[in-house]
């Protein structure tokens, strides 16, 4: 009978986690502690992935939503958004639609939404007020995951398909917008007078992180002494946030399953190595790390 690996990190018992091939995480980890942490970057999607989906049986606002939430935007557009949301946001976790068939209509909601932001004179100034008085909130655990890679150089892409001017001030408030943390995102463009005028570079949404990667290789390029990779995420499209790594060794795959969990639950143990389900904190990711680092 083949030798099973004994199970360094207690939390991988933990009743939110489920693996496919829990033999092959313990051997991606244990190829990763053996490189050491000097070798390794993680990557990170942003919403419902750092922040948390839920709270008290709540969602919890993703980027776009804080704005869309606050009081920057008027009730007609509000209204609008809302619309929005609720027909597209349906179609994004719909595991019945392929890539192809939802990539479009992504591309729509993305487009249409920023038009509408566009529309409503946003000063950049508001922006702070405005995830100020918002109910975001990182999953639990945040300090310790990102003070943790911090102290130990441990560079922090987040890659997402929100809003970089939002995201940036979220981690600002917490404290926890480290020199370690790099962001790839989409970022608003403001006029002279600080007022929103458009959206700036290509649109990143959930399907094309790919693309956005491999526009980016300078990044990649400056961590190619890191080609061991701790990607995060919450969608089958974060799978691709790692593309543009340089020879890559050794990849491990934490996904967060937080909505239509019996209806997705086989394509994420397709494709992440790690899958937590209705999980709202960082305990796994944070383990993983400690143990990387000779912590544990
Ligand atoms: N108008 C929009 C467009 C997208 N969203 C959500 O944002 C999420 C994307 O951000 P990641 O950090 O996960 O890449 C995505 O999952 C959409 O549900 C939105 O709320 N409003």
């Amino acid at each position: 009978m083949a030798k099973t690996k004994e199970n360094k990190i207690p939390e991988l018992s933990n009743p939110s986690v489920c693996m496919r091939d829990p033999q092959r995480v313990q051997e991606i980890l244990q190829s990763m502690v053996k490189a050491g942490s000097n070798t390794l970057q993680v990557i990170s999607d942003f919403d419902m992935t750092l922040t948390r989906f839920a709270y008290n049986g709540k969602r919890c606002p993703t980027c776009h939503n804080i704005l869309d939430n606050s009081k920057l935007i008027s009730s007609d557009c509000k209204e609008q958004l809302k619309e929005l949301l609720n027909t597209y946001y349906p179609i994004e976790i719909d595991s019945t639609r392929s890539v192809e068939e939802k990539l479009p209509l992504m591309v729509e909601w993305w487009t249409k939404a920023h038009e509408l932001l566009v529309q409503q004179k946003i000063k950049k100034d508001m922006l702070e007020v405005a995830v100020r008085e918002s109910e975001a909130m990182l999953r639990e655990g945040n300090q310790l995951f990102f003070n943790h890679l911090y102290e130990h150089s441990i560079p922090l892409l987040i890659f997402s398909a929100g809003i970089g001017d939002i995201l940036e001030e979220v981690i600002r408030q917490a404290g926890v917008f480290h020199s370690n943390v790099k962001v790839f995102s989409n970022y608003m463009d403001f006029d002279e007078t600080g007022l929103l005028k458009a959206f700036k570079g290509e649109l990143i949404h959930i399907y094309n992180k790919r693309e956005g990667a491999l526009l980016n290789t300078g990044h990649f390029q400056e961590l190619r002494t890191r080609p061991n990779v701790l990607l995060m995420g919450d969608s089958l499209g974060d799978l691709t946030m790692a593309d543009g790594v340089q020879d890559m060794e050794n990849i491990l795959k934490i996904g967060y399953l937080n909505d239509k969990v019996e209806e997705r639950k086989q394509s994420y143990l397709d494709s992440y190595d790690i899958v937590l389900v209705e999980d709202e904190t960082l305990e796994v990711p944070n383990a993983v790390l400690l143990y990387l680092t000779g912590n544990k």
